[in-house]
């Protein structure tokens, strides 16, 4: 028996533990809908909550006109070996009502709280629990009464509204029917038995609860309907006597009724041969002893529920991630594995196993070469700049064969124009490159739980980016000086063949001193200069591509995080354990999920501890 008594009293905690979940049936198969339970169905006034009440032996249901339960109540009985009666809801975990009037207000307050007072249903369930050593072990669903029309103040939908969510509740394969008629009403006609031969039409999860036994009329008897030949259950009726309004308002105590009721059936010439199956004593142990046979039944698919959820809750948890340790070495370990996770998604769009890398090659391919030949070289070695440029570094001295100064100067700060296109090559990659950065934290799934972690290397390899930029643009301004401080003798010594030739061949030879300062004169040196500076051009837009690869991204590829990697290093556990800081949402995400997982797991333990006995 201790065996049985712990499966109802396991299922009792599944149940809360649900509703602590927020799993009251709906969608899908729920662990709620697996759980064996006792509905308790029937038309208004049918005598329902004094059922409910008898069975406990306590006054605690809210009365009044109307319709009054407007909300199931999850009623769990628990059997305790002495003490005192008391109640507790799951909504106030806190508070123990000994106080049974005080059990009815904050029914009727609680049930106020969902609907308002507009008299609206809801399908959240109130749970209520019951310690007493005077109940069974026993949980009792108790439910708005059917009816057939709307009371002042209730929406006409509220008819269809009450039979959707009591059917919603016995249609259910795993839902007992406690199915309350009035003796003095044609069971023909009974709410309570209509609904249940359409849900449960062989019968096998009804039981059905005649009350009003003593308000037949004289010379009738209802002795067909509990020997189950005017409707026939695979359980037997159970016929119950309970208070009468009358009793109710003269407050006759329930225990003193209970006394009646038994009196009633033994001394009943009627029902006499039936007295030790009636009654509301007889109800609730027959209905105890049926729930604890049908939750055993029940254990093999309830485990294996169980046991499938465990499974989803854990995948769940892989995806978010597990906890992570608290001791220093594995924190630094995690956060070690976080950065090269990292970096393996920042290479992966370097190298093209990701998009972005590319662009790199487009700084290189289109907007350096854009940037070059946008240069104001024909403005810089036009005629008359040119003149001025050689006239100048001549001084008061022309010069006598090749203005050598006056091709320097020119060379000079034509070639300085090229720092422009060059360190703009450095910025736009070193752009890519933190743009790219930005991504791969972004796309990288483990980093996504740690805000703090994740701004951290942001932060770190930006810095590093920041310094392969500034050696970046030290490299490339070296490579444009470098043209600068040393020129390329063969060119020019080629260019001074060449007027000679000219000059042979045009036979012109008297002419050439003129000609020298002639416009002819300065446009050649104009175009010397020019062709010589489209040579340094052509060097340039490829030796600056390979300066800014070579300092920036071959760099990053390599070195990113290397300082940050030192840094960290050296941090103390605390340190550690901040920059390990999670979002506060996942980390409430993940705690619902370990104690969603922990509640299946203890209830699995429970079910095999159960099972094996
Ligand atoms: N004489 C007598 N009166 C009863 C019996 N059962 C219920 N009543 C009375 O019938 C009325 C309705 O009983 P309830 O227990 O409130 O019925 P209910 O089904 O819970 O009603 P609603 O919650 O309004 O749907 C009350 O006045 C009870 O005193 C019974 O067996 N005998």
């Amino acid at each position: 028996m201790a065996t049985l008594e712990s499966l109802i009293g396991l299922v009792n905690r599944i149940q809360r533990a649900c509703t602590v979940l927020g799993d009251h049936g709906g969608e899908g198969m729920s662990l709620w809908e697996a759980l064996p339970s006792v509905a308790v169905v029937g038309g208004q006034s049918s005598g329902k909550s004094s059922v409910l009440e008898s069975v406990v032996g306590r006054d605690f249901l809210p009365r009044g006109s109307g319709i009054v339960t407007r909300r199931p109540l999850v009623l769990q009985l628990h059997k305790t070996e002495s003490g005192t009666e008391y109640a507790e809801f799951l909504h106030a975990p806190k508070k123990r009502f000994t106080d049974f009037a005080a059990v009815r207000k904050e029914i009727a307050d609680e049930t106020d709280r969902i609907t308002g007072k507009s008299k609206q249903i809801s399908n959240v369930p109130i749970h209520l629990s019951i310690y007493s050593p005077n109940v069974v072990n026993l949980t009792l669903i108790d439910l708005p009464g059917l009816t057939k029309v709307a009371v002042e103040g209730q929406p006409d939908s509220i008819v269809q509204d009450i039979e959707m969510m009591v059917r919603s509740y016995v249609e259910k394969p795993n839902c007992i029917i406690l199915a309350i008629s009035p003796a003095n009403q044609d069971i023909a006609t009974s709410d309570a038995i209509k609904l249940a031969r359409e849900v449960d039409p062989s019968g096998e999860r009804t039981f059905g609860v005649l009350t009003k036994l003593d308000l037949m009329d004289k010379g009738t008897n209802a002795v067909d309907v509990l020997e189950g030949r005017s409707y026939r259950l695979q359980h037997p009726w159970v016929g119950i006597v309970n208070r009468s309004q009358a009793d109710i308002n003269k407050n006759v105590d329930i225990n003193y009724a209970r006394r009646k009721e038994r009196e009633y059936f033994e001394s009943s010439h009627e029902y006499g041969h039936l007295a030790h199956k009636m009654g509301s004593e007889y109800l609730a142990k027959l209905l105890s002893e049926h729930l604890e046979r049908v939750i055993r039944q029940r254990i093999p698919s309830i485990l294996a529920l169980i046991n499938k959820t465990i499974d989803e809750l854990n995948a769940e948890l892989d995806r978010i991630g597990r906890p992570i340790a608290v001791d220093s070495g594995a924190q630094l370990y995690t956060i070690l594995e976080l950065c090269r996770a990292f970096d393996r998604v920042f290479k992966e769009h370097l190298d093209g196993g990701r998009p972005g890398g590319d662009r790199i090659y487009g700084v290189f391919d289109h907007q350096l070469p854009a940037a070059l030949k946008k240069l104001p070289f024909d403005r810089h070695l036009s005629l008359k700049n040119v003149q001025k440029v050689v006239s100048e570094a001549d001084g008061y001295q022309p010069h006598l064969i090749a203005p050598e100064q006056g091709y320097r100067r020119l060379i000079d700060s034509s070639i300085s124009y090229f720092r422009g296109p060059a360190e703009a090559s450095v910025d736009a990659v070193h752009f890519v490159l933190k743009e790219l950065v930005r991504k791969s934290i972004s796309e990288t799934e483990e980093l996504r739980r740690f805000p703090t972690l994740s701004a951290d290397i942001a932060a770190a390899s930006n810095d590093s980016l920041e310094r392969f930029r500034e050696e970046s643009r030290r490299t490339v301004l070296r490579l444009v000086e470098m043209e600068s401080s040393y020129l390329t003798v063969e060119f020019f010594r080629k260019l001074h063949l060449e007027p000679e030739k000219n000059q042979n061949s045009n036979n012109n030879n008297s002419n050439a001193n003129i000609d020298r300062y002639s416009d002819n004169h300065f446009r050649r040196i104009g175009s010397n200069v020019s062709a010589y500076i489209g040579m340094v051009c052509d060097t340039l837009r490829n030796s600056i591509p390979k300066a800014v690869v070579y300092c920036q991204v071959r760099e990053a590829k390599r070195a990113l995080l290397n300082t940050f990697y030192t840094q960290v290093g050296r941090r103390e556990k605390e340190q550690l354990g901040k920059m390990l800081d999670e979002d506060p949402a996942l980390m409430e995400k993940r705690s619902a999920i370990a104690k969603r997982l922990e509640l299946y797991k203890s209830a699995r333990d429970e079910i095999d501890a159960v099972a094996w006995k």
